[in-house]
């Protein structure tokens, strides 16, 4: 309280009226002049007069002040907060230094300011505290459980809480108290704030998750070959000698996280997306995707995500910072089959993408649906589900043959009377996208391999695969070096995703494994395409190649690959606190000396693009730009 006073007192001082105890009569107007102005610049001028004419002692302002006085709404304490906070901060940074006052001596350094313990102690009630607090503490309360359990980064929503003024957490004080922020989202400390937390997102992160066996694999009783510990893995690989003994070669790797046959969907995504969900809200696209052999658990994986994304996100919505702000929630749903794009939630209606003149790919008469309640996610999920393009293959009765897409996309729209200006404008279109996070569904990895049904369209499909996903690793490679050019172009996936690589980006590998000896080369291609994802962020690092010297020697690599020579040091998701991760600068380590060629994806030879396999109706299109 006395920091706080303090700070309130010296913009009195900053007057030049002196300390409080010195103030008189002029001195004093100057003071109530600075005063009514500093509360004007947040539109709280009105809390300055009531004082005046009630005759009050000016003097006492700033401890009425910090008393929540004559603020009615939560806005106005909010608002008041803020200036409050900013004088501190400004107090911090030595902007305008202050007389030591009667008051405040004695009492913690200036410079420990709105920060320090003392102050957040002392501060009253009916006025935020930031630092009350940890985030999760009043979390936990607050989040609805059902049906997945309580996010700790998520702030939890309730009417109760959105109204409650002093409950609010750290988290969600420091987000209210951006509301009154006109020409940008974010104050310089909030940026900061955010900056950080942005920062403590890996750009890539990669992730394994191992499916238990299934019935058939059981009643055949094959082995599980597949140990999981910690953040690593081992396959253990069934071979032949030349004289027909048998052996087992091990194969061990090393990624962000590694969930094994009992983890469950919830758990999937707090290790996965769910860290990354409130820097959507700091324009940050994020891409999310399974990758995998058929049958390894990719939809099984993949489906929950969203409609998990889409509470967490529509929770965020509902802080009063975004609903001020009027941003939205929108979804759309499509999938590449084929080469070709395919609305989910219309029909299958037959899309196309166009390059606009800022060279932003839109896709042309794809239908974005509002979704403010978590209940009409799940249907719209449901609808698009059950309008894809689904074959069985010899591990999975319901293979998809598509790259299925489902966008969560948070837009801030204009006010109701601008948004008139432009009725021509459907409502989505009048939003500015503020971030997105797609979920893509790939196709089995193996599909242009597949000899089963090595039919013409099965070919084709293969083919399209397998180029979507080179074409993905490219992209993901591109970023991860901050390239300048993103070979996106490289497939129909990888142009649809091209705003997801450019400017703020971040990615979600989750690789999916049977984990049955007959599924082995395939476990093993897999962890080789993720394992070759990841290491794309130790090459090309200077800084990630000094460290790795000062690595264990258990750490380093052992392999013959060159390009995994370098420890990814910067990734931070191990100080997430409910994620099961470990420090990567451990890289992945595969003890064997390997043949195949890591690039290389199943022969792509067999496949040509094809034109006119449309599905569905081809509606009219209308063409328009974003
Ligand atoms: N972790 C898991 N726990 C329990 N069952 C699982 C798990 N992962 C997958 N399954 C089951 O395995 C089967 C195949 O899974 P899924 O359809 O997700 O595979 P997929 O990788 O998407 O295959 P495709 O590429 O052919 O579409 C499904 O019946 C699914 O329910």
């Amino acid at each position: 309280m006395q920091q706080s006073n303090a700070a309130a007192t010296a913009l009195y001082d900053h007057a030049g009226v002196g300390s409080l105890h010195n103030a008189g009569p002029t001195g004093g107007d100057a003071g109530d002049a600075v005063m009514a102005r500093w509360l004007q610049s947040a539109g709280l001028q009105h809390l300055a007069s009531p004082l005046a004419s009630t005759g009050i002692d000016q003097r006492l302002l700033p401890n009425l002040l910090m008393q929540g006085y004559g603020a009615q709404s939560t806005e106005e304490k909010q608002r008041l907060f803020k200036l409050m906070r900013d004088l501190n901060i400004n107090g911090e940074t030595g902007l305008e230094p202050y007389t030591q006052t009667a008051q405040n001596s004695g009492g913690p350094a200036a410079s420990d300011g709105f920060y320090s313990p003392g102050f957040r102690g002392d501060f009253g009630a009916g006025l935020l505290d930031l630092h009350a607090m940890d985030d999760t503490e009043l979390l936990s309360e607050h989040v609805t459980s059902e049906p997945f359990e309580p996010s700790p980064f998520i702030p939890g929503v309730n009417k109760a809480f959105e109204n409650d003024f002093n409950a609010t957490t750290n988290w969600q004080q420091k987000e209210q108290s951006d509301a009154d922020a006109s020409a940008s989202l974010f104050s310089a400390n909030e940026k900061e704030i955010s900056s950080s937390r942005e920062s403590n997102v890996a750009k890539i992160k990669v992730v394994v998750r191992k499916r238990p066996l299934n019935k058939k694999e059981i009643s055949r009783k094959e082995d599980d070959i597949v140990i999981v510990s910690e953040n690593a893995l081992t396959v253990h690989e069934p071979k032949l000698k030349v004289d027909l003994t048998a052996y087992v070669e091990k194969h061990e790797f090393c990624f962000d996280a590694v969930l094994d046959e009992h983890v469950n969907n919830d758990q999937v995504y707090r290790a996965t997306v769910e860290p990354i969900i409130p820097i959507i809200f700091q324009r940050t696209k994020v891409t999310c995707f399974a990758y995998g052999q058929t049958g390894s658990g990719k939809t099984f994986t993949m489906q929950p995500l969203p409609l998990r994304a889409a509470q967490d996100l529509v929770r965020f919505l509902h802080q009063p910072i975004y609903r001020n702000q009027r941003f939205k929630l929108w979804l759309s749903y499509f999938e590449i089959y084929g080469g070709k794009l395919f609305d989910l939630l219309s029909d299958r209606k037959k899309l196309c993408m166009r390059e606009d003149g800022r060279q932003q790919v839109c896709i042309v008469g794809l239908q974005e649906f509002e979704v403010s309640d978590v209940q009409v996610v799940k249907e719209y999920i449901e609808r698009g589900n059950s309008a894809r393009s689904t074959g069985s293959t010899g591990a999975n009765e319901e293979s998809s043959r598509s790259h299925a897409i489902l966008q969560l996309v948070v837009k801030r729209h204009p006010e109701i009377k601008e948004s008139k200006q432009n009725n021509d404008v459907n409502e989505s279109k009048a939003g500015k996208v503020v971030g997105k996070i797609s979920f893509i569904d790939l196709a089995g990895s193996e599909r242009g391999a597949d000899t089963t049904d090595n039919d013409r369209q099965t070919r084709i499909e293969g083919a399209e695969i397998n180029k979507s996903l080179l074409a993905l690793k490219e992209c993901i490679r591109a970023l991860d070096n901050d390239q300048i050019h993103i070979p996106f172009r490289g497939s129909k996936l990888t142009e649809v995703l091209r705003d997801s690589f450019v400017g703020n980006s971040r990615t979600v590998m989750i690789s999916c494994i049977s984990p049955n000896a007959g599924s082995c080369e395939h476990t093993l291609n897999t962890l080789r395409y993720a394992d070759r994802v990841k290491s794309l962020s130790r090459s090309g690092n200077p800084k990630k190649d000094q460290t790795v010297n000062s690595l264990p020697p258990c750490n380093r690599d052992v392999s013959s690959l060159s390009l995994l020579a370098t420890a990814d040091v910067e990734d931070v998701y191990g100080q997430q606190p409910e994620v099961k991760v470990v420090d990567t600068g451990r890289r992945p380590l595969e003890k064997d000396v390997y043949t195949v060629d890591f690039d290389k994806q199943p022969s792509t030879s067999n496949g040509r693009e094809e034109s006119g396999m449309a599905y569905g109706p081809t509606d009219r299109e209308k063409i328009e730009s974003k």
